[in-house]
């Protein structure tokens, strides 16, 4: 274990994953748990630490300034998801880590979902709804927005990204799921198959906060005779590097897809990802504004206790 982590003998924590984005999990209702960059990106290496994507704390909302906030108007989101990014970097939200978080808050039984229930969460991009799905959770991920809207509008399009192993820079449609996403077509899976995103693309010019990238080869039709879209993705995650998945990713790829499709573009959309399959489907939120809702697995793979690294 490097020396990072060190310090963090005895914290005990939880390997999970959903479509094999992986993150590893730590109870934490006071919120005392470490969040330093350096020890995140240290337990989150693939060689010298236990491997993730991502680092989750669960703390009580009570616990985090943050979590304080949403309480007044939500009071059911008891516990807050703490999320960073495999280098350490915050985000404001991560649409698997969502579904695994309510699947350890369940299985670690600190937290009740009856059948047909909701489990509000507190996040950074606002309180989510989760509730079991088949044989997993789909989540309301609230609203969707364009991160440059008129441009979005006028010309599908607010950037150019430039992609290892393309020698054309390409459109990118910057969607916002509470975290930034930046959207590339593809016309064909002979390109997205030779696509290199060991190296992250450029994309001029970039949102404020930076972003996630997705590159989506929509399916050929794009609509089945079941009235479902398809789209096929690989992402390139802001503070991690190429993930297996991205629930939010996959929230941001069948909105743009949606849009450049037109107005008979369908509401349900499966989007097929290097770890397996999400669903995507769109719907009118209570306050009148379109909502996204994003289901998948959720998969607890080991429970274990870091040493002190000698
Ligand atoms: N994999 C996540 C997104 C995680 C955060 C992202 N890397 C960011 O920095 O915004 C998901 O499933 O949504």
């Amino acid at each position: 274990m490097d020396a990072a982590v060190a310090g963090s003998s005895g914290l005990t924590f939880t390997k999970g994953h959903g479509t094999g984005n992986d993150f590893i999990l730590v109870l934490d209702p006071d919120g005392l748990a470490p969040t330093d960059g350096p020890f995140v990106a240290a337990l989150c290496d693939r060689h010298r630490g236990i491997g993730a994507d991502g680092y989750i704390r669960a703390v009580r909302s009570s616990s985090l300034p943050e979590g304080r906030a949403l309480l007044q108007t939500e009071p059911a989101a008891e516990w807050f998801m703490d999320y960073r990014n495999g280098d350490g970097s915050v985000s404001e939200m991560c649409g698997n880590g969502v579904r695994v978080f309510a699947h350890f808050l369940l299985q670690m039984s600190v937290a009740h979902l009856p059948e047909g229930g909701e489990l509000a969460i507190g996040t950074r991009a606002g309180v989510k709804r989760v509730a079991r799905s088949g044989d997993g959770y789909a989540v309301d991920m609230g609203p969707w927005e364009f991160i440059v809207p008129d441009a979005a509008v006028s010309r599908g399009m607010d950037s150019l990204v430039a992609v290892g192993g393309l020698d054309v820079d390409r459109p990118g449609l910057s969607i916002s799921m509470g975290n930034p996403h930046t959207v590339v077509a593809l016309a064909e899976y002979e390109e997205l198959g030779r696509t290199d995103l060991n190296r992250a693309p450029v994309v001029d010019p970039v949102p404020p906060l930076g972003t996630n990238v997705e590159l989506v080869v929509p399916s050929d039709p794009l609509v089945g005779d079941d009235g479902v879209g398809r789209l096929t993705m690989r992402v390139h995650e802001r503070g991690v590097g190429e993930t297996q998945s991205c629930g939010t990713g996959a929230c941001a790829a069948a909105a743009a897809t949606r849009f450049w499709a037109g107005p008979t573009a369908p509401a349900q959309w499966l989007v097929t990802v290097p770890g397996g399959v999400v669903g995507v489907t769109f719907f009118d939120g209570p306050e009148g504004r379109e909502h996204v809702q994003l289901s998948g697995p959720a998969v607890l793979v080991a429970h274990g206790t870091l040493l002190n690294g000698s």
